[in-house]
């Protein structure tokens, strides 16, 4: 039974897949403190928030079963990532289900600054009938300034050029083709603070787009300019707009987000006639609530449930076709790598993962994962995991090197991992995906074998002397360990030669012992792939 905790006011519509899994029990709790999470995130599996919950390092670090963070949403800046990552935990969020809504949202901001509705509001209820104080302007023929032409600006540009506005466009990934199919005129940051009538933000809050609009952008500003941030506090500097607007630069501003949610009471924005305000309620809408706690509760299952999955925030997006190109390697990547961890005796310092034929079609870095998952698990355990294994192999200074190749010595497709060790020692395994037949080891270090990948193994080395096969059998039946299918392999008559047992059950310590004991057996190791 996975239990899932959700953390903020997410749509009950949209998490009703989960509510009725046989697999899930869901908790609601919101409103809850740090501490208050602390104490009791451990007992969960998947944590589901929207903005007001603010996911810890701390929190991550307490969570020893959690899985995933979803967020019913876009912005994942209430999530600390690193840590996540870190702690092995995947997140994901919902980027589609309220992009119209927030569009919405954004228009109705931006004809509520141009028309003073909510100030005009506020007087005609208390009861005064004043027609002269606000006197608007239209959107026709304006310039609207779209900073950040993803889901919600490109949707948002659509729209104004309804409303008969001209539009200029600035994105570091928007081309000039995408502009003009649009009907967006490409600019720069400058074209816009210069030119545009109207500007909205559309953009993350990152590094570099924290202030992005501050005192030297205002100073440029074409006079008279409306503001509107639908997107996140901090992209446009508050303080410094505050000062614009007295200098007479900023005509109004909307803003539906805070540099700090909530606000404080003394908060300039609410003191300041020319400053509506909205509690972000970009995405409040009953269809984008419904449809971002479908999408996530969707994918929370998926990865609960050990199945493929999307949206993951901390791993690379990886497209359909390729994922579903991959997918049937996962376990046998996995298992490669952890078959090669097992038989190295010694610390490991060099990972190198050659791929071939088919697969030197694909980006394998979610592939390439799993194998390191397999190979960090045997020291590691469950810490290790698809989400963390490459961050984890970095932080252990371990030299990851990923080739590609079409050709496979006859196998249309191949995976050979090598593990070399501090004294330069090497371990190789090698495998395939047959059609029709599935995963085979096809190659232990030097030697050509044909072996499933799963169960309890036993892997022998030993020189190719007569009588030892009948020796190896007699103490493993002595001992009551029954032998499944075994395979030697060989380089030349009488030399080095490796033999492979699948066994029934666990080997116990005192068979290993016996089995190196015996003439001419050099070294027994004991495999282990589930
Ligand atoms: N007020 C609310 O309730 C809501 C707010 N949001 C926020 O709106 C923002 C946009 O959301 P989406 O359009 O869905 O995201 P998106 O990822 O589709 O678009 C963001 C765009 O910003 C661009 N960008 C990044 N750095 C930039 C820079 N320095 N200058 C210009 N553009 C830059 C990116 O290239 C991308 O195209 C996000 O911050 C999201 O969290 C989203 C939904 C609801
Ligand atoms: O999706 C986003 O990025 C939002 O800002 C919406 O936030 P919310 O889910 O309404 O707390």
């Amino acid at each position: 039974m996975f239990k899932v905790l959700v953390s903020d006011p997410i749509s009950d519509l949209g998490i009703q897949q989960l509510v009725e899994a046989n697999d899930i029990e869901v908790d609601k709790k919101t409103g809850l403190s740090e501490d208050e999470l602390v104490a009791i995130i451990g007992d969960y599996d998947a944590l589901l928030v929207r903005s007001q919950t603010t996911v810890t390092a701390r929190i991550m670090q307490a969570a020893t079963k959690l899985k995933v963070v979803g967020r019913a949403g876009v912005g994942v800046d209430n999530i600390d990532l690193e840590a996540a990552t870190q702690s092995g935990i995947i997140v994901i969020n919902a980027p589609d289900g309220n992009t119209i809504t927030t569009c919405e949202h954004t228009f109705a901001m931006m004809m509520a600054l141009a028309r003073h509705i909510p100030q005009a509001y506020a007087k005609t209820i208390g009861g005064t009938w004043d027609r002269k104080s606000f006197l608007g302007v239209e959107l026709r023929n304006k310039t609207l300034g779209v900073l950040g032409m993803g889901r919600i600006g490109s949707e948002v540009a659509k729209r104004a050029k309804a409303f008969g506005m001209d539009i200029l466009g600035y994105d570091p990934f928007l081309t000039q083709e995408r502009a003009e199919k649009m009907g967006v005129k490409l600019a720069s940051v400058d074209d816009i603070l210069q030119h545009a009538d109207f500007m909205t933000v559309h953009t993350p809050l990152t590094p570099e787009t924290k202030h992005m609009i501050s005192t030297p952008q205002f100073a440029i500003m074409k006079k008279g300019m409306r503001i509107v941030n639908c997107a996140r506090g901090g992209v446009v500097d508050e303080l410094a707009l505050v000062e614009a607007i007295e200098a007479g630069i900023v005509a109004g501003a909307a803003f539906d987000v805070f540099e700090s949610e909530p606000p404080q009471a003394d908060h300039p924005f609410l003191h300041n006639p020319h400053i509506i305000v909205t509690p972000h309620l970009g995405a409040s809408t009953v269809e984008a609530q419904e449809n971002v706690a479908i999408d996530v509760s969707e994918q929370v299952l998926h990865i609960l449930r050990d199945e493929p999955f999307k949206n993951a925030v901390n791993m690379p997006p990886v497209a359909a076709s390729v994922m579903n190109k991959l997918q049937p390697y996962f376990g046998l990547g996995e298992k490669l790598g952890s078959f090669a961890a097992q038989i190295s005796a010694q610390a490991i310092q060099e990972i190198r993962i050659d791929y071939a034929g088919e697969l030197s079609e694909v980006d394998t870095q979610p592939l390439t994962r799993y194998i390191l998952k397999g190979i960090l698990s045997r020291h590691l355990g469950s810490e290790a995991n698809i989400v963390n294994s490459l961050h984890l192999a970095k932080v252990r200074d371990l030299n990851v090197i990923v080739t590609s190749a079409p050709s496979t010595r006859g196998f249309t497709n191949l995976i050979t991992v090598t593990l070399t060790a501090q004294d330069g020692s090497t371990q190789q395994v090698a495998g395939t995906l047959l059609s029709g037949y599935g995963e085979r080891i096809v190659r232990i270090n030097d030697y050509s074998v044909d072996v499933l990948p799963a169960g309890h193994q036993i892997l022998v080395s030993h020189t190719d002397k007569p009588g030892i096969i009948g020796n190896v059998g007699s103490l493993l039946g002595q001992k009551n360990v029954n032998i499944a299918s075994m395979q030697v392999g060989r380089k030349i008559e009488g030399g080095e030669a490796i033999m492979i047992l699948t066994v029934d059950k666990d080997v116990p310590k005192d068979v290993l012992v016996g089995l190196v004991e015996l003439p001419n057996l050099n070294t027994a190791k004991v495999v282990v792939l589930v």
